[in-house]
């Protein structure tokens, strides 16, 4: 067994490119092991408050952040003197953000993404659309980081455990060696397309469970949501071609409970404002911050098609989010469908296992 060590020994220059609760929260932990950070962020307000105040009240409020994070809005700079830049803006953002750092740097680098999301209508993993963008003699590697870790929790050094992952796992565990702390545990795993799925389709079984709290539907429900909805994620990924027991690790049972569960899941959040009544515009409107599942939910669907897959869950939020179906029907509707064995998923999985072999 490898011995762990406790914070990385080995100091470096770090970009994160994006500033808001989670690429904070991530510089936070490659600070607090003694890396220099450059935090990345578009607006000179934001990037004063910080090198000035050591403030990011409007993510991170109450938060202090230590003096070897320093703030910049020029991409140039922030990039000057790193080979390893964390990614760390919406999934909708991934496309420009990595076009425009293409066009700066010249050296191979390691880029780790931390967004949890699927494009829709390409219907690529984040780790793919990076691929896409940056040339391939820029690109050393991608990494995912991923797993039941709120940037509101992180920041306050409470003890979390993220997976990395990526098809350079040398690459990976050197990721996993420049975050690693005492209060912030990586664990490495080989299935990037499993932890990517994982990541990004726990998000919307947590708008659905925030329908659920919103409707005023108890913890039975909850729990039956987030279990049938382990059971379509892994139905999915499978048949992707991710390893089924990804599912039952941090990227995924282990996000899928602290999104469905947590006051501090922006997604479970604006479910909850849906089940309540407002409408879909209001709710992206008041909540501020990146709520990564709608997106996701439209992806979803297409990819039920594509791999001719059920997906109940993901099918009534996506009628609900797009279709204008009331929730409350919504609900209705999956307790109504035709009976079934419980694990007829099991079944599947394994025999889509057995035929990738
Ligand atoms: N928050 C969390 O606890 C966790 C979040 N994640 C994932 O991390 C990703 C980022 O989430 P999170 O930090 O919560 O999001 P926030 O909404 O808190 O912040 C989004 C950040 O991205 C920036 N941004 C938005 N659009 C663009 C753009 N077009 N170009 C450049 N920058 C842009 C925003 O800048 P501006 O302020 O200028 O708008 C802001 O800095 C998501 O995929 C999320 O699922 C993963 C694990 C935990
Ligand atoms: O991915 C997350 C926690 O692991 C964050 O989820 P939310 O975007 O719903 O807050």
């Amino acid at each position: 067994m490898k011995r762990v060590k406790n914070v990385a020994e080995h100091k470096e220059k770090i970009a994160v490119i994006g500033a808001g609760s989670w690429g904070t929260a991530l510089a936070l932990v490659l600070a607090d092991n003694g890396h220099q950070v450059n935090l990345w962020m578009r607006t000179e307000e934001q990037k004063n408050e910080i090198n000035e105040r050591r403030t990011n009240h409007k993510y991170l409020p109450g938060i202090s952040l230590p003096e070897n994070i320093s703030a910049f809005t020029s991409l140039k700079e922030a990039l000057e003197g790193t080979d390893t830049e964390i990614i760390a803006v919406p999934t909708k953002a991934i496309r420009e953000t990595m076009k425009k750092i293409s066009g700066i740097i010249n050296n191979p680098t390691t880029f780790v993404h931390v967004s949890k999301g699927i494009e829709p209508d390409s219907l690529k993993r984040i780790s793919e659309m990076i691929e896409e963008e940056v040339p391939a003699e820029l690109l050393k590697a991608v990494v995912v980081l991923s797993g039941p870790s709120h940037a509101e929790e992180v920041s306050l050094r409470h003890p979390t455990t993220v997976t990395v992952s990526s098809k350079n796992m040398e690459e990976a565990e050197k990721v996993q060696d420049l975050f690693m702390n005492q209060h912030f545990r990586v664990y490495t795993n080989p299935d990037l397309l499993g932890v990517e799925i994982g990541g990004a389709l726990k998000n919307i079984i947590a708008l659905a469970a925030g329908i659920s709290d919103g409707l005023g539907y108890g913890d039975n429900a909850k729990a039956a949501l987030i279990t049938r909805g382990l059971a379509e994620i892994s139905r999915l990924g499978t048949k992707m071609g991710a390893n089924p027991l990804t599912f039952s690790g941090l990227a995924g049972i282990g996000d899928l409970i602290v999104t469905c569960t947590s006051v501090h899941s922006r997604n479970w959040k604006a479910g909850n404002m849906l089940g309540k009544g407002h409408n879909l515009d209001e709710v992206l409107e008041s909540m501020g911050m990146v709520v990564e599942g709608v997106r996701t939910a439209k992806a979803a669907h297409q990819l039920a098609k594509k791999y001719d897959t059920n997906l109940p869950i993901t099918e009534a939020l996506y009628n609900v989010l797009f279709n204008s179906v009331e929730a409350k029907a919504a609900v209705d509707q999956l307790m109504q469908r035709l009976k079934k064995n419980e694990m007829e998923d099991l079944v599947d999985i394994l025999s889509e296992q057995m035929e990738q072999k």
